[in-house]
């Protein structure tokens, strides 16, 4: 018996975030602080509704908008990355790795709950969130949900969650 899917994928040139970060990698690596021109790719598979939408593509572009705009222009820092401590000293972040030492306003960062800034995590993070108002404001929850992280052109990587 034939069966039958359906995708929606919203990349936008305004699914973007320009932040900065480093990476922690093979334990006792620490990247130096960069950054790059992160863009979003969010895709749903599902049922179709009563005017065959999966999920429309609009309020999917604003949603997708809205979380990609909460990262850009702002330092990206990891709080559950058992290498990089970070204290809050007033309107500051005090950020160390091993000897190695940063100071950022407080407001031009963010924190995410998150082990390492890597695209792979990025993508969860993003996807998470994503659920959450799919579901909350929404009352949708896809079968299928991806959420894809270019890092930079032709290095991505893909977050999948299925129900
Ligand atoms: N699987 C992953 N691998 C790597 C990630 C990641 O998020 N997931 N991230 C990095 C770094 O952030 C790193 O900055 C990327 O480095 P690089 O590929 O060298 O960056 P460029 O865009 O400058 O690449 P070129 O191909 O040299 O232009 C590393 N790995």
């Amino acid at each position: 018996m034939a069966t039958e899917r359906y995708t929606v994928r919203v990349t936008k040139d305004y699914l973007v975030f320009c932040s900065g970060h480093f990476i922690t990698y093979d334990g006792d690596q620490c990247e130096r602080l960069h950054g790059h021109n992160y863009r979003a790719a969010i895709e749903l598979e599902g049922p179709l509704d009563p005017s065959y939408y999966l999920f429309d593509f609009v309020t999917l572009k604003n949603i997708g908008r809205r979380l990609t705009d909460e990262l850009d222009h702002f330092m990206m820092l990891p709080t559950r990355n058992p290498h990089i401590k970070i204290k809050e000293v007033g309107p500051q972040v005090h950020v160390s790795y091993k000897d190695r030492e940063w100071v950022f306003p407080r407001s031009e960062c963010v924190l995410l709950p998150i082990e390492n800034t890597t695209a792979e995590l990025l993508g969860r993070y993003l996807a998470v969130k994503l659920l959450e108002e799919l579901e909350q404001k929404h009352h949708f929850v896809p079968d299928v949900l991806r959420v894809e992280i270019e890092e930079s052109f032709g290095q991505s990587a893909t977050y999948e969650w299925r129900k």
